[in-house]
């Protein structure tokens, strides 16, 4: 457990002993899909064995408990847990066993987070701060900020165009810059920075540590060493949906990065 979890704090994510399995249909979209079509064509009858529902053990047995003002960064290989864990903690899948005790709504912010890409960036900087639970004044006064904060219109009046219009990363910026105009209690990020350039992403790790001042709990899911390093003070470590390290950013990292180079 990490140095940051002495003293009076004050705990803001349990997790106990946490399970989630996803139920795969492994029959490949049913029988009338397109692909259990195929299947029969190429297996020639025999996609009908595979038929039935396959699990996958996607967390298991994870615990731990965050504090108010920690910035946790999840690290892992590909397929170890991390986003499953990061949408457990959102509420957005049930735990298998153990239970996820959270303070507030804790809020997930992913690459694919819901905008919607037919209205304008602007529609939706409107309609992202309403989600959110901000007054349409809230909004009003917060939305020069969340632009300027997004860099839309550094090239232009792109927050005019539909969002289907921007890239990867400018979609990636302005999702960003709305969940950053509002504090949080617990703030899920999953990737979000990767898509934006580096200028960007300095601006968003300064926006994570103020919004860790401002009490809240940050979670952060990245493949960027960097990133986790400038940003967060503690790091768990999954592997295989468990829990391997849970301590001090350089510590864990440090045990990562030997791992990983092998
Ligand atoms: N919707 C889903 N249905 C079934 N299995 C899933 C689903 N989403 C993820 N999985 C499986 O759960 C395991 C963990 O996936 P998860 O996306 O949580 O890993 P991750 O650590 O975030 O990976 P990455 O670094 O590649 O983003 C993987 O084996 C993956 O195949």
């Amino acid at each position: 457990m990490a140095d940051s979890t002495q003293g009076a704090q004050i705990p803001t994510v349990i997790c106990d002993d946490v399970h989630i399995v996803y139920r795969v249909n492994a029959g490949g979209g049913g029988k009338g899909g397109a692909t259990a079509a195929l299947s029969r064509i190429v297996g020639k009858g025999k996609a009908e064995v595979n038929r039935g529902v396959r699990k996958v053990h996607a967390v298991r047995g994870v615990t731990f408990t965050a504090y108010r003002g920690e910035a946790i960064g999840l690290i892992g290989t590909n397929g170890s847990g991390k986003s499953t864990l990061l949408r457990a903690i959102a509420g957005l899948l049930p735990t298998e066993s153990g239970k996820v005790y959270t303070d507030g709504q804790p809020s997930l912010l992913g690459v694919n987070a819901a905008l919607m890409s037919d209205l304008t960036g602007e529609r939706n900087v409107i309609l992202g701060g309403l989600a959110m639970g901000m007054s349409r004044e809230e909004v009003d006064q917060r939305y020069q900020d969340i632009v300027d904060f997004s860099g839309i219109n550094e090239k232009g009046d792109f927050i005019s165009l539909p969002m289907r219009t921007y890239s990867s990363g400018m979609g990636a910026r302005l999702r960003f810059a709305i969940a950053a105009a509002k504090n949080h209690d617990v703030l899920l990020i999953d990737e979000a920075l990767a898509t934006g350039d580096r200028k960007f992403q300095i601006r968003s790790e300064e926006r994570i540590r103020e919004l860790r001042k401002e009490a809240g709990t940050v979670f952060l899911v990245s493949h960027s060493n960097k990133s986790i390093r400038d940003t967060c003070d503690r790091v768990l470590w999954l592997e295989k949906g468990q829990l391997l390290m849970d301590g001090p950013t350089e510590q864990v990292l440090r045990a990562y990065e030997r791992e990983t180079a092998r």
